[in-house]
């Protein structure tokens, strides 16, 4: 006999079972979630520990950025660049703002009043009354658009001539003595000079703007309004709002105070983030023949995700700020004012009068007392765009003292241990044409590794050598100190001025312009003019290094293209070679810089160097060039090194 089942199957026994069921699909998919969030979880860590991994995190000391006296003195020192004197346009334009401010509240009363009476002859149903004010109020609004529009036009011109003014005071300093090369090649205080050069300065002037126009009109406001006050009331109401103002001040400046070192964070990590961007940009076919799309993305993320959790914390504390603020300097101020204003009358100083009277009164002064405490409010909240500045304020100073400093020959680095002791520029820099000598001078690398203890060697013109040693052991560096890009740290160099002695890299560089610059550079093309390079004289130095199919092709010396992408590797180095030719410096220094040119090209550039008296100082593992060079450098990379006439068993040396 069949089981009987449906005793089981009552009303609450269904309930129950349904209720079973429901907890158990809610506790799986408890667990899934809770399974999910472990993942996301561990996910979160590890993509963490990728980003560490990714960009070095190193603990930088908390610099102090805050409103303070240094602040002030730092604005003063900036403020000399960015407005030259009392009688320059700059200072000229602020008073323009300020007198369009003026006019702009002027207007604004004009309005209200005028809108009162409009609307008063509307209720009077005084027709020809309406149309005559309707008439005034719609020739007047022309003469309110300028106004409005000439404080906006003064606000953005200030903005652009003080960001004139510093760009080029700065870019003096950047392109002076390669300092643009020891920002980032020897001191690394400062990681992203483009974004300082570039985005900070920019910040930097309207912050100087903003402030500027948000505490121009208030402090106006004040001034007006506390004169008018004391003349009519005593100073006591109004000394009550300014005790306001200054204590709400304090108490905001000093809550405020991460704000300014939050926006100079927030700008080193938007600085990283277009560092690495760039970075993709300039190096895009080696990552594509690498295929390093994840690889890249996961690098470009990682910082973008530094700067969003920077950006996330500061909005939250900009938040909190941002109610702290409403209540002082809206709120509280209001309330003060009220508060003022209710004290000549609840204390019976104006008692006498009507109702009618007191009413009058308390409109005329209450309405200024109220106009007072929002001017205050106003003042008060500018403190915020003076925190901003400081920011601001703070990473413009850091970039012109690394600047002058490094002008100056000092720069700041982290030195391998034991190398304390050792001074940049220790040593003596000695200028005399046609003689390179090296006398006891050490090779040593920015931060202080010792490649070499002392080098002492001489090279007169004439003299063309040969400079070997294996990977890292100097060779590089030798140049550096020779192309005075490193400092000395030791011993006495002489050398020919700077302008006397050429370097060619293996990757020539290749500037924005024409193929006839591609021949001068750094020269312009009228300055070659004026110097005597011919077009002919360009062509021929085009057609020695073989390149005159370039004319052809391209369009000849004027055509402009990309040249660091239309030519080829061995084109680069065999227009750098031209471009040597067209110089004809005393010296010159080839760093692999024919490896892309086939044997006989090259032989023909070394015979015609020699022709002209060009000595070469050249860095290379080809045989085929022993034959062109008198002298053999060799460097061992373990500190010694050799320096002799290349016989025939020297070739036994290699490289
Ligand atoms: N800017 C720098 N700061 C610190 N160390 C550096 C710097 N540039 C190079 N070095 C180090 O100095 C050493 C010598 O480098 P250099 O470029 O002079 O070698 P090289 O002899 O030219 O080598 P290669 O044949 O590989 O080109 C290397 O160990 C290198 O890591």
């Amino acid at each position: 006999m069949a089981p009987n089942y449906s005793k089981f199957l009552t009303r609450n026994n269904a309930i129950a079972g349904c209720a079973a069921l429901s907890a158990s699909i809610i506790f799986l998919a408890y667990r899934q979630q809770k399974k999910l969030k472990v993942n996301r979880k561990k996910l979160k860590k590890d993509v963490e520990e990728e980003l560490k991994y990714l960009i070095s995190e190193k603990k930088e000391p908390r610099t102090k950025v805050q409103v303070d006296r240094k602040l002030f003195i730092q604005l003063g020192q900036l403020f000399r660049i960015v407005v030259p004197g009392w009688a320059s346009t700059e200072s000229s334009m602020f008073f323009l703002i300020a007198g369009s401010l003026i006019a702009r509240s002027l207007c604004d009363l004009w309005m209200i009043n005028h809108g009162t009476k409009i609307e008063s002859a509307i209720i009077s149903m005084d027709k020809q009354l309406f149309y005559k004010r309707l008439l005034k109020f719609l020739m007047t609004l022309p003469v309110i658009a300028l106004v409005n529009n000439l404080l906006k036009y003064s606000i953005g011109d200030l903005k652009i001539r003080l960001r004139t003014n510093l760009t080029r005071r700065l870019y003096e300093d950047y392109l002076k003595n390669y300092t643009y090369y020891r920002i980032s090649n020897l001191d690394n205080r400062i990681s992203n000079p483009d974004q300082l050069l570039t985005t900070d300065i920019d910040k930097f002037c309207e912050a100087v703007t903003d402030l500027y126009c948000n505490t121009a009109k208030p402090m106006l406001d004040i001034g007006i309004y506390v004169y008018k006050l004391s003349t009519s009331m005593g100073g006591s109401t109004p000394a009550l709002m300014l005790s306001y103002l200054f204590v709400s001040g304090l108490v905001l400046t000093h809550l405020r105070k991460p704000t300014a070192r939050l926006t100079a964070e927030e700008q080193k990590l938007e600085g990283e983030f277009r560092h690495i961007n760039s970075r993709l940009i300039t190096h895009s076919e080696e990552v594509a023949f690498y295929n390093g799309n994840l690889r890249e993305k996961a690098t470009l993320l990682a910082s973008y995700n530094k700067l969003k959790h920077h950006l996330v914390k500061f909005l939250g504390f900009k938040v909190i700020m941002g109610i702290v603020d409403n209540l002082v300097a809206k709120y509280f101020a209001s309330i003060v004012g009220f508060w003022a204003v209710s004290l000549p009358f609840i204390s019976g100083k104006i008692s006498k009068g009507s109702h009618g009277e007191r009413s009058r009164l308390y409109y005329t002064y209450g309405r200024m007392l109220l106009k007072l405490a929002e001017a205050i409010g106003r003042l008060v909240l500018a403190g915020r765009d003076l925190t901003r500045l400081a920011g601001f304020t703070a990473r413009v100073t850091q970039l012109r003292t690394v600047l002058s400093e490094l002008n100056d020959g000092k720069y700041q680095r982290t030195m391998v241990a034991g190398a304390e002791h050792l001074k940049p520029n220790g040593g003596k820099l000695i200028f005399k044409n046609n003689l390179i000598k090296f006398e006891k001078v050490p090779l040593v690398t920015p931060n202080g590794d010792i490649l070499v203890p002392e080098l002492t060697f001489e090279i007169t013109s004439g003299m063309n050598v040969l400079v070997c040693g294996p990977n890292g052991a100097g060779k590089s560096s030798l140049f550096r100190i020779l192309g005075e890009l490193w400092p000395i740290f030791g011993g006495e160099l002489t050398k020919p001025p700077r302008g006397k002695l050429f370097y060619i890299p293996q990757k020539p560089y290749m500037t924005l312009g024409c193929l006839r610059d591609q021949l001068t550079y750094p020269h312009s093309g009228s300055e070659a003019a004026r110097r005597g390079a011919t077009d002919e004289i360009l062509i021929s130095h085009l057609q020695r290094v073989q390149l005159g199919y370039l004319l052809e092709r391209e369009g000849g010396l004027d055509a402009i293209a990309d040249w660091l992408d239309v030519l080829s590797g061995g084109e680069k180095q065999r227009i750098a070679m031209a471009r040597l030719f067209y110089h004809k410096p005393q010296f010159a220094i080839l760093d692999e810089c024919t490896s892309a040119v086939s044997v006989d090209v090259e032989g023909s550039m070394y015979r015609y160097c020699r022709e002209v008296g060009i000595t070469l100082l050249t860095v290379s593992h080809r045989k085929s060039l022993w034959q062109h060079h008198e002298y053999v450098l060799q460097l061992d990379g373990r500190g010694s090194f050799s320096f002799k006439p290349i016989e025939n068993e020297t070739e036994q040396f290699g490289s």
